[in-house]
């Protein structure tokens, strides 16, 4: 039980019913969560109005609302009713005091942009955890305290769940916490009142243009992780190599790391090898340096490492703990993951799912792949139409094949989703229909790409990486693009 009155006092409220000197058990956003004595707030969404909710979320327990704007009660004068201007907001603020500040009392590593965040958040646990740090993981793939994992439904949590976790890590003598920080937490609330000490910039192009009414919105979503660094002990670490690093940096006013590879800065790699299982390349960390020898590959891993190298030094771990750390990370789930199953072609699985990252796997590919490279890729429903064409140029350009199919599809119609990609692949090849062809059930799709491949080929299956469900209109079906490319493999060596 926490008094009600001291949870909202950061609060700019009005009472317009109730007294606020009451107990409440906990805090709900959801009706259907509701418990008794809950403290209901009440969101205005995309799909849905919280405050549609509230006589359900009485009706459940609820003896305190917080909400935007005026509602109408079914009788229920001992009920307290308390109006904010912004419930998102509130729901951070309130969330963060119910759990007693939890984020103060760890420090906390955000990551922010495009592409490479759960990548970089594993190299950054690895480097911890190897300098004798208990490590809490927020992220795409999962969440977890220690070695204990838990299922992650978003990349970000709402702020509410992400408060609660980090309460969770406190009892249980978590130090550090490693969290990837999508546009849509930054935009929607989730992290404020988040204690940041180091906040990542991996990159910025272009996605989630669904959601962000432009690509500067999108842009200015990434640079409020670091407006809260407001003190020299505070760190970003930003990729100079980006061409809207500008703007990150001029909304930090804590302490900068830069890192790039083209650029003089504060962390550099040079002598890069690239191989299809592993990078090799000299750091060049301020006035020391160090030769890492990485399990994953591309160019832009290279980025992601420099960057959790960046975490390491901010956080004054040793170069050899960071080296150790770095170099023990074996892979991680869905990216570049190698399928093999004894077959003389390649097969990888990949989440790449916009632009700059298939276009980044692709260019890796054509470094060290003797025969065609073979994409089987879709593009998301409900997500960023317009990089769906811009996804079609990519692989166009970039591959000797294409096998166009579906990703999600969510709401969509898989033929409007393969359609939009397709226009995009019509613009660059405007004849030679031969060079992509379309099958929209994604595993015909992926065993029409190990079917025709051949000696030295590669067989790249993108955008789904990790997943293990396919979100279709009306239900979820597992599905696993790697078990499919083996199941496929199997049939293929048996026939
Ligand atoms: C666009 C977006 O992020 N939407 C999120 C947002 O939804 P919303 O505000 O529209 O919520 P809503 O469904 O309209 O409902 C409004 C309110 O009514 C409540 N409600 C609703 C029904 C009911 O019966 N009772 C009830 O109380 C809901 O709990 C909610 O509080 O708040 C909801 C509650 O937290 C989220 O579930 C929902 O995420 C949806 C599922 C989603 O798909 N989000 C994706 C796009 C997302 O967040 N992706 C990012 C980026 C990934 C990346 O890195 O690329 C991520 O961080 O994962
Ligand atoms: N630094 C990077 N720059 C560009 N592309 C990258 C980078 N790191 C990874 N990628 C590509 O992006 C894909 C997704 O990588 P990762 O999961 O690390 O990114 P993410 O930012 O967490 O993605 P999401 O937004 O879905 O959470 C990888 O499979 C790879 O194709
Ligand atoms: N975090 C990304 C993941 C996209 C993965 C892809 N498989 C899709 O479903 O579009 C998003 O929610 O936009
Ligand atoms: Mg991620």
């Amino acid at each position: 039980m926490k008094e009600l009155s001291r949870i909202i006092t950061e609060l700019d409220y009005k009472v317009l019913q109730g007294s606020v000197d009451r107990e409440i058990t906990g805090i709900e956003y959801d009706s259907r969560e509701v418990e008794a004595d809950n403290l209901f707030v009440c969101i205005s969404g995309f799909t849905h109005d919280g405050h549609d909710y509230i006589n359900e979320a009485i009706e459940a327990g609820a003896t305190a609302v917080l909400v935007e704007k005026e509602v109408e009660l079914n009788e229920c004068n001992e009920i307290t009713v308390i109006m904010i201007r912004d419930t998102r907001q509130g729901l951070a603020m309130i969330s963060s005091a119910f759990y007693d500040y939890p984020s103060q009392k760890l420090k906390v590593i955000g990551v922010t942009g495009t592409n490479g965040k759960t990548t970089t958040t594993y190299l950054t646990e690895s480097i911890l955890k190897t300098a004798g740090h208990k490590v809490g993981l927020i992220g795409t793939i999962k969440n977890k305290i220690d070695d204990e994992k838990f299922k992650s439904q978003r990349t970000t949590p709402e702020s509410l769940d992400l408060q609660a976790f980090f309460a969770r890590m406190v009892e249980e003598d978590v130090t550090h916490v490693v969290m990837e920080v999508s546009s849509h937490a930054l935009a929607l609330n989730r992290v404020d009142k988040i204690d940041f000490d180091v906040a990542i910039f991996t990159n910025i192009t272009q996605d989630h243009l669904d959601f962000h009414d432009s690509f500067n919105d999108y842009l200015n979503a990434k640079a409020k992780l670091f407006t809260g660094l407001d003190d020299e002990d505070k760190t970003a670490i930003i990729n100079i190599d980006d061409p809207n690093s500008d703007k990150i940096l001029s909304a930090s006013n804590g302490s900068v790391i830069t890192y790039s590879i083209e650029k003089d800065a504060n962390l550099k790699a040079k002598d890069i090898t690239i191989s299809p299982i592993g990078v090799n390349f000299l750091a060049e960390a301020f006035e020391e340096k160090v030769n890492l020898d990485l399990n994953l590959t591309g160019l832009f891993n290279v980025y992601n490492t420099l960057a959790a190298l960046g975490a390491g030094i901010s956080l004054n771990i040793t170069l050899d703990d960071i080296q150790q750390g770095l170099e023990e990370v074996q892979g991680v789930a869905g990216r570049f993951e190698i399928v093999d199953e004894g077959q003389d072609f390649g097969v990888i699985v990949d989440y790449a799912h916009t632009p700059d990252s298939l276009q980044n796997i692709l260019e890796t590919a054509e470094d060290f792949v003797e025969g065609r490279v073979i994409v089987v890729f879709g593009c998301g429903g409900d997500r960023d139409k317009s990089k769906r064409p811009i996804m079609g140029q990519v692989a166009t350009r970039l591959a000797d094949f294409s096998i166009i199919t579906s990703d999600n599809p969510r709401s969509e119609e898989p033929e409007d989703i393969i359609n939009d990609i397709e226009l995009g692949v019509k613009e660059i090849n405007k004849k030679v229909e031969e060079d992509y062809v379309i099958i929209q059930d994604r595993a015909e799709a992926i065993n029409y790409g190990i079917e025709t491949a051949r000696t030295g080929d590669l067989v790249f299956i993108v955008g789904k990486g990790h997943e293990t469900y396919q979100i279709l209109k009306d239900k979820t079906i597992s599905f696993d693009d790697r078990q499919v490319a083996r199941e496929a493999l199997d049939k293929n060596r048996g026939e």
